[in-house]
């Protein structure tokens, strides 16, 4: 990144609603982070509700006949679920534990897809008792050990995972779709066609579709054109076999957001349109119906919407280094750490006249690895007690937080409007102690 770029820090990744003050401040849903982080204390995390609710809109305006269901891993909590229950979206879970806290927030259990390459007996459980939608069956196992479950006289609706061969996405770690990783059933193998030929003469299962996840973080449209051409093959192949036609297909999420200064994310409306035209064309060809599209989006619904706010603890300059240590880091966002995640500082609550120095901003964990953002740009006169926040923060953060060094997980304020609410208070030592039974 250049300096030039980030001194002029337009706030492009930011909330819609972010607003730089003459005085430095910025306002994230018409709250200054100056005094949310007074109030609340830092680390803080800040969630725009009205950017959330503008991005599910947006998918439902490029997808209106699909079944877009966020995936909950990105990030969960009651209010959020309730959000995405009033924008019409479903919900992804993959363990009782996301389940259970959607459920309980009133989120409607048959809008919800459980997934998991190794459900555990709670899992199924909790899915079968909630009534959840729908299950992705994730190996041959998982299908007997889940009808097993299955109440006498009823039918519990399943997809299978499929593994198109095809993977995309901004790491090795996250992509998921190629043979011989953890998730999902191959095709080249025969294991996919084999599991649909287990599930169909499986009295208590309705299979009701295919699915794949390719990956996270993708720009382009083409993996997923690929990715559909993939299942809408393996369905006409059902089709054919058993002459059954299945109603759902399921891409998956991975939609890619902008995280550095003149990134793009995925066009919806360009993905909606060639999805579209090709699933539309593939099904003419095969003399199908057209199955009805699901999606998974998790980064693409949040992510923007979130701020980090940190203070400064301290500076310290080395022979070729400055090291601006914040009060967080690794564990409240371990992206950077794990996968080189990109993250842009900005200083809030002055205005700095000093020139842009090129700083290593880090964390408090005692790791040398704790380095949120690498040579990146902050005024040469930052010092403690200032703050400093980073966008693009609303998903895989806090969700993948640990309280690594017994430093509790940060708080997350919900703005809109000019008015902050709480969602999620402090971890404090006291919670941490609680689960040390001492003896
Ligand atoms: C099965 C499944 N669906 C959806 C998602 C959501 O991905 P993203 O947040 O990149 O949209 C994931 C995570 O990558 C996933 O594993
Ligand atoms: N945690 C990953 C993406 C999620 C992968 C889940 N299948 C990231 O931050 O990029």
């Amino acid at each position: 990144m250049s300096l030039l770029a980030s001194t002029e820090a337009d706030l492009a990744l930011w909330p819609d609603s972010a607003r730089l003050t003459a005085d430095g401040d910025v306002r994230v849903g018409g709250v200054p982070l100056t005094s949310a982080a007074e109030r609340y204390g830092t680390p803080l995390y800040v969630l725009d509700e009205d950017q959330v609710r503008a991005r599910a809109r947006a998918y439902r305006a490029a997808f209106p006949d699909a079944g877009v269901h966020y995936a909950a891993k990105a990030f969960l909590c009651r209010a959020l679920v309730r959000w995405l229950d009033e924008e019409d979206i479903g919900l992804d879970v993959c363990s009782a534990g996301e389940l259970e806290l959607a459920v309980a927030a009133g989120f409607p259990a048959d809008r919800v897809l459980l997934h998991g390459n190794a459900k555990s007996p709670r899992d199924l459980a909790s899915a079968l008792r909630l009534g959840v939608g729908r299950v992705v069956l994730d190996g041959v196992g998982e299908i007997t050990r889940l009808a097993a479950l299955v109440p006498p006289g009823e039918r519990q609706r399943v997809l299978v995972r499929v593994v198109p061969g095809i993977s995309a996405g901004h790491h090795d770690k996250v992509r998921t779709g190629d043979e011989d990783q953890k998730f999902g059933l191959s095709l080249t193998d025969g294991s996919a066609q084999h599991a649909v030929a287990r599930v169909l003469a499986t009295p208590r299962l309705e299979l009701t579709g295919l699915h794949c996840h390719i990956g996270s973080q993708i720009a382009e449209v083409k993996p997923y054109l690929a990715a559909q051409r993939r299942l809408l093959g393996l369905r006409a192949r059902i089709a054919e076999t058993y002459g059954v036609v299945l109603p759902e297909i399921d891409l998956g999420g991975g939609h890619a957001v902008a995280q550095r200064p003149g990134e793009r994310g995925i066009d919806l409306t360009d993905l909606a349109r060639r999805l579209r035209a090709e699933l539309a064309e593939s099904c003419r060809a095969a003399g199908l119906p057209e199955p009805r599209l699901l999606l998974e989006p998790g980064r693409a619904l949040v992510a923007r919407a979130g701020v980090a706010v940190y203070r400064v603890l301290a500076v310290k300059r080395t022979a070729h280094r400055v090291f601006v240590a914040v009060d967080g880091g690794m564990g409240d966002n371990p992206r950077p750490a794990l996968y080189g995640a990109p993250c842009v500082p900005r200083l809030v609550g002055r205005v700095s006249t000093a020139a842009p120095h090129r700083v290593d901003l880090v964390g408090r964990h005692c790791e040398a690895g704790d380095v949120l953002a690498p040579a990146v740009p902050l005024p040469a006169d930052i010092r403690p007690g200032d703050l400093v926040a980073t966008p693009v923060a609303g998903a895989y953060q806090l969700s993948m937080a640990s309280a690594y060094n017994l430093h509790g997980r940060p708080p997350l304020i919900a703005t809109r409007e000019g008015t902050p609410r709480l969602l999620i208070r402090r971890e404090e030592p006291d919670d941490l102690w609680l689960r040390d039974l001492g003896g």
